[in-house]
């Protein structure tokens, strides 16, 4: 069964009440997703491999400690992924990007995939996918069925608000996948938004409503 994890760092918690908030403008919104992908990404990855080198300091030889396992693929699903992209790769400006463009209609709740394109080299890649949102869990499901039909195996899922149905979906579909959530919250309404939630988070980030 698929591990959750649901992040009660302080700095996380504090900058997702905001994110939350009606009155938070776009551009605010916009940096508090950023920030908040990048504490969630250093827990995350917490786990990785090192090695050990040597090194010269000005002063001795020193041993010490490199990253030295499998390279990183960081998979936003459009639109709303791209926002936590760029605070990923704050911490991590080797890893490679791959696109997963999904949309749910409103009217059956179902994703639909527009775009796909992944690094070449899928096979050879841990993959962590990005979504602010799992509500009823269509879009990550469809996302990472399509992930693993091209080669991918390791795969994290990584959001800011989920839904319980959202995670029990996951948990069924993909039992490998391990999920790292910054609020979990009670359900969703009756149009599939998550409650309390942060409204709609395309909407919000890119300033569409
Ligand atoms: O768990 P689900 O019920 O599938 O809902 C979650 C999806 O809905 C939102 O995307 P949306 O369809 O609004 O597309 P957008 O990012 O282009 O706005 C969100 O960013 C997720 O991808
Ligand atoms: O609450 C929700 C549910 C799906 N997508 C969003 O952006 N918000
Ligand atoms: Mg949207």
């Amino acid at each position: 069964m698929a591990k959750v994890y649901v992040f009660d760092h302080p700095l996380i918690q504090h900058k997702i009440t905001y994110i939350r908030d009606k009155n938070t403008g776009t551009k605010e919104f916009r940096e508090l997703v950023d920030e908040v992908a990048t504490l969630m990404m250093f827990e995350i990855t917490r786990d990785m491999a090192l090695e050990e080198v040597e090194v010269e300091t000005p002063v001795a030889k020193a041993k010490s400690k490199i990253l030295s396992g499998k390279k990183l693929g960081i998979v936003p699903i459009l639109r709303a992924g791209i926002g936590m992209v760029d605070g990923i790769l704050n911490l991590l400006p080797a890893a490679k990007v791959g696109h997963i463009g999904l949309y749910r209609d409103p009217a059956t709740l179902m994703p639909v995939e527009y775009y796909v394109k992944l690094p070449s080299d899928v096979e050879e890649r841990d993959f962590i996918l990005v979504d602010p949102m799992l509500a009823t869990g269509g879009s990550a499901v469809a996302a990472i069925d399509s992930l693993k039909k091209r080669g991918a195996k390791n795969i994290k899922f990584m959001c800011l608000i989920a839904a319980p149905e959202g995670v029990e979906a996951m948990q069924m579909a993909h039992p490998d996948v391990d999920i790292y959530i910054a609020g979990l919250d009670e359900k969703l309404n009756e149009k599939g938004y998550i409650v309390p939630g942060l409204g709609d988070a395309g909407d919000r980030l890119f300033g569409t409503k």
